[in-house]
């Protein structure tokens, strides 16, 4: 199962890709310039020079990279971007880019000035990459007509433009790529409090009330992310609405989530189990990658890929070279305490094994 795709997970409220109502919500929540954009300090303020400096030469601005988690605000900034410069903007994705053909299309078409939004860059196909390196460079693209020994060249003059390209992985693109771009900034994780004005700022938008405590408690558990914090604002806007007088307190937005499974630190379903798994299980490793799997029931990819960078981002699971390790911040939050003397691994190396000791599965996970 892909826990990041909405078609497949429409119930997984921590995950950071845009659902389907998060696509047809975000619009209104978006901030439409630097001064509303909550957080990111010194982005904002290396782009405000940025921006402003174009501006005052009459130039178009330079390429920007935005590195960072999904969520964080790149689409969000790219607008800005445009709204900034007085700009259009148009939005289109690396996987969409297959051929140099479509990329070439939309070069072509681009105004004077207008900024060319580029999501998941590192998913574009190599033949349009090298011919994005010339456009960004020299404002020109090269296009083959034909095919084979009479293929010729045709060079095409671009007007300038600025590229934003948008990765999740800098570390996926080739360096030429990487070094044609003017600013590079990566996104961090948001802090609690730049949540919790994301969180009142929305509910403003939303005409929801939020007491101070309400936000904080949603905030506490969005993973450092605003769509998170967004998405869980309207959850728990809903519980406020049915189940009480529509006003979001402490309590009220800490007994929504616990309907929604989503724990005071932000850790859904899937996370806990392959937490409780690690400790109940396998008295906090090491375990193999594939034995944890199967104990939780899930993919070996699902448990590495969707579970495991949160629990390791907040200090409660370990990668070590012999198998996922437990933390003693795992046992504290499970409030489970840890064994004395940690079991010697029972033979299941980091690339897997057979099943959890003898404990059986069916009373953790069976339901
Ligand atoms: N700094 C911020 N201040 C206020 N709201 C924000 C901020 N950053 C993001 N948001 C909110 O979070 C939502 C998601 O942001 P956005 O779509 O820009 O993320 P993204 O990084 O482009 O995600 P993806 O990588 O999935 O495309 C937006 O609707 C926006 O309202």
């Amino acid at each position: 199962m892909n826990w990041d795709d909405p078609a497949e997970t429409p119930e997984r409220l921590v995950g950071g890709a845009a659902d389907r109502e998060d696509q047809a919500v975000e619009a209104a929540l978006r901030p439409k310039d630097l001064t509303e954009f909550i957080g990111q300090e010194r982005v904002r303020q290396q782009l405000d020079l940025v921006l402003r400096a174009a501006r005052q030469r009459g130039a178009t601005a330079d390429h920007v990279l935005l590195s960072g988690a999904p969520g964080l605000g790149k689409t969000t900034l790219s607008m800005i971007i445009a709204a900034e410069m007085g700009a259009p903007i148009r939005i289109t994705s690396g996987p969409a880019i297959q051929h140099a053909g479509d990329l070439a299309a939309i070069l072509s078409s681009l105004q004077e000035g207008e900024v060319l939004f580029l999501d998941e860059i590192h998913r574009m196909s190599r033949p349009a990459e090298e011919m994005l390196y010339m456009a960004m460079e020299d404002f020109r693209v090269d296009v083959i007509v034909g095919k084979g020994p009479g293929a010729t060249a045709i060079p095409l003059e671009l007007p300038p433009f600025t590229l934003v390209g948008a990765t999740t992985r800098a570390g996926l693109l080739p360096p030429p790529l990487r070094d044609r771009f003017g600013f590079t900034a990566h996104m961090e994780f948001y802090a609690p409090a730049e949540l919790e004005r994301v969180i009142h700022r929305s509910a403003g938008l939303l005409d929801v009330e939020v007491a101070a405590e309400g936000a904080a408690e949603i905030a506490g558990r969005s993973r450092g992310t605003p769509r998170i914090a967004n998405r869980l604002l309207r959850r728990v806007r809903d519980y406020a609405q049915v189940r009480a007088d529509g006003v979001i307190t402490r309590e009220i937005a800490a007994q929504a989530l616990e309907v929604y499974e989503v724990d005071g630190r932000g850790l859904d379903r899937l996370d806990l189990a392959v937490l409780r798994a690690l400790l109940t299980l396998f008295g906090g490793g090491p375990v193999g990658l594939s034995t944890l799997a199967v104990a939780v029931g899930e993919e070996r990819e699902t448990v590495e890929e969707v579970a495991e960078p949160f629990l390791v981002r907040e200090g409660l699971l370990a990668r070590t070279p012999r198998g996922r390790v437990a933390t003693p911040a795992a046992w504290a939050h499970l409030g489970l305490v840890a064994p004395q003397t940690p079991p010697q691994p029972q033979g299941f190396g980091a690339g897997g094994g057979t099943g959890a000791p003898g404990t059986g599965q069916t009373g953790l996970f069976g339901s």
